[in-house]
Formats: C-alpha cells, sequence, structure tokens
C-alpha cells in the first residue's frame, strides 16, 4: 500500500512559504494559509484533508496555477507553478475535479477525446483510438463508447471524467472528492481503480478527499492542514497516531467508526 522505504524521494511539487489573504482593500484580512510549507514527491498519493474552510481546494488550486498565492513559491516539477499555462497544464496534470461533469451531447468516447482533439495536432481516427484505450484502462467496455451520459451510472461517469483526464497521459493526477456522490460499494470499486492506475501508470496522485475509507486505504501519505497550515503530514499510521485534536476527532469520531477495520489492519 504505502511507497516502499527504497522509493527514491524526488520532488514532483514543492510548497514553501505559502501565505493565502483574503479580503483588505476595506474588507476585514481573513488568513487562509500562513508560512504553510509542503514537498509531495513523485509517485505518491497524497491526500490533503482538514475541517472545512482551511483551504485544500485553494492549495490545489493554487498548484495548478489557476490562482496566485498572496505570498511564496509553488515549484511543479522544478518549475514556478505561475507559469504554467492551461494548455501546458492540462499535459502534465490529470485533474478530476467533485463537479468535473461531462458534455451531456456528447457519448463517452467523444467526451473523453476532447482535450486531445481540441489540441488539434493528432489526426481524429489516432485520437479516438487513444481514447478507446482509456476507455479500457478504466475498466470500460468497448460498447460503451457510444453510449450517452444520461445514461451512465454514477460510477460510469466518475470512470468516463477519469479516462478525459488520463487522454494526455499526464504523470500527475489531482482529484477533488472522487468519491462524493457514489455509494459505497461503487466508492470502493473506484477506489481500487485509482489505486491500480496509480501502481501501473506511475502516477503522482493529489487528493482532496473527507472519504475516510478512501484516504486510509489509498494514501502514501496523508497532509492535515489545520491551524492555517500543514499541521501534520505522514503515513497513514503515522497521522493516526498523532495527538492532534483535529485528528482525534476527524479519524476516531462517529465518520471514523466505519473505517476502523481499515485502522486496525493499518496499526497491527
Ligand atoms: N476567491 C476568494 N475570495 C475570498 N475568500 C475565498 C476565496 N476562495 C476561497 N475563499 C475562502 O477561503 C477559505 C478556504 O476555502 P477552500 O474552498 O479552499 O476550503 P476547503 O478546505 O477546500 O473547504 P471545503 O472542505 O469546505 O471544500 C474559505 O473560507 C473560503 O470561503
Amino acid at each position: 500500500m504505502n511507497a516502499s522505504p527504497s522509493t527514491p524521494q524526488l520532488p514532483a511539487i514543492e510548497v514553501r512559504g505559502l501565505w493565502t489573504v483574503f479580503g483588505g482593500g476595506g474588507a476585514p484580512e481573513f488568513v487562509v494559509h500562513k508560512d504553510l510549507d509542503l514537498i509531495i514527491f513523485q509517485g505518491e498519493i497524497l491526500s490533503l484533508v482538514g475541517g472545512s474552510g482551511t483551504g485544500k481546494t485553494t492549495l490545489l488550486r493554487q498548484i495548478l496555477g489557476l490562482e496566485q498565492p498572496t505570498r511564496g513559491d509553488i515549484l511543479v516539477m522544478g518549475r514556478p507553478a505561475q507559469q504554467i499555462d492551461a494548455r501546458m497544464a492540462a499535459s502534465r496534470v490529470g485533474m478530476l475535479f467533485q463537479q468535473g461533469a461531462l458534455f451531456s451531447a456528447f457519448s463517452v468516447i467523444d467526451n473523453i477525446a476532447f482535450p486531445l482533439l481540441e489540441l488539434g495536432r493528432l489526426p481524429e481516427r489516432v485520437v479516438r483510438d487513444a481514447a478507446m484505450v482509456k476507455l479500457q484502462m478504466v475498466g470500460l467496455k468497448p460498447g460503451d463508447a457510444h453510449k450517452m451520459p444520461a445514461d451512465l451510472s454514477g460510477g460510469m461517469i466518475k470512470r468516463v471524467a477519469l479516462a478525459r483526464s488520463l487522454i494526455m497521459d499526464p504523470p500527475m493526477l489531482f482529484l477533488d472528492e472522487p468519491t462524493a456522490g457514489l455509494d459505497p460499494e461503487s466508492a470502493d470499486d473506484f477506489c481500487k481503480l485509482l489505486s491500480d492506475l496509480h501502481k501501473q501508470l506511475g502516477l503522482t496522485v493529489v487528493m482532496v478527499t473527507h472519504d475516510i475509507d478512501t484516504l486510509l486505504e489509498i494514501s502514501t501519505r496523508i497532509a492535515v492542514l489545520a491551524d492555517q497550515k500543514v499541521a501534520v503530514v505522514g503515513t497513514p499510521q503515522e497521522v493516526i497516531a498523532t495527538p492532534h485534536p483535529f485528528i482525534q476527532r476527524y479519524f476516531l469520531g462517529n465518520r471514523g467508526q466505519r473505517a476502523l477495520p481499515i485502522l486496525d489492519q493499518l496499526t497491527h
């Protein structure tokens, strides 16, 4: 489950001295991140957790270059995040957002092919073949290719969105609440798929999730945002053993009870 100790620890993303302050100009200032540091290594599945409003989504958007921090540095594969334009970001980072809706008027295969077709660098036939490979990679069948989004289950929609985010073969995948809205069984299946793809493709995965089962099962490390910074970062075992009040409430409170068997496996 976790990266072996011999895995070389090369940074994929470095966040140093990050400050995010909203408001100002008359409105009261609101500090979301205060001198936050975080290193995400190549090939890991790092999950960001924290209470509502602790700045998880904002941090993800800053790493993607979609928002500018107030102060601090963010390097993505050694380059400042601000220098990565949208097109380059798409080829470097696959993104699966919670509202990663499909185009309802496009078939499954057209949805998957869309980012690569839009780029206009490859003939349509080649793009469609690539989309078929991705379709099967996420566990869908060739017969699903011409279905329309309205005919798909929630789990299938997530798989199509995932295939679309992988169409450019990005080395990194960002997921915001990937299992939101799925029933427990579909969430487990999706989790297993993510874990398999991570191994198979050697992806660096950064994920925001409130789903404790997902967190514990597939994260190589968990970073806990609290007190305006990364309060704790470590393997799931290390994090749950930390006596931080948020961690104790989060993992060992009611919501964590369902995950107790997984906690048990991790600690014994
Ligand atoms: N552009 C903005 N202007 C002002 N405030 C903002 C802006 N973007 C985010 N915020 C505020 O910053 C805080 C952090 O937001 P963010 O969405 O990153 O939190 P989060 O940890 O992802 O929360 P949740 O778990 O509820 O999704 C929130 O209080 C939010 O209202």
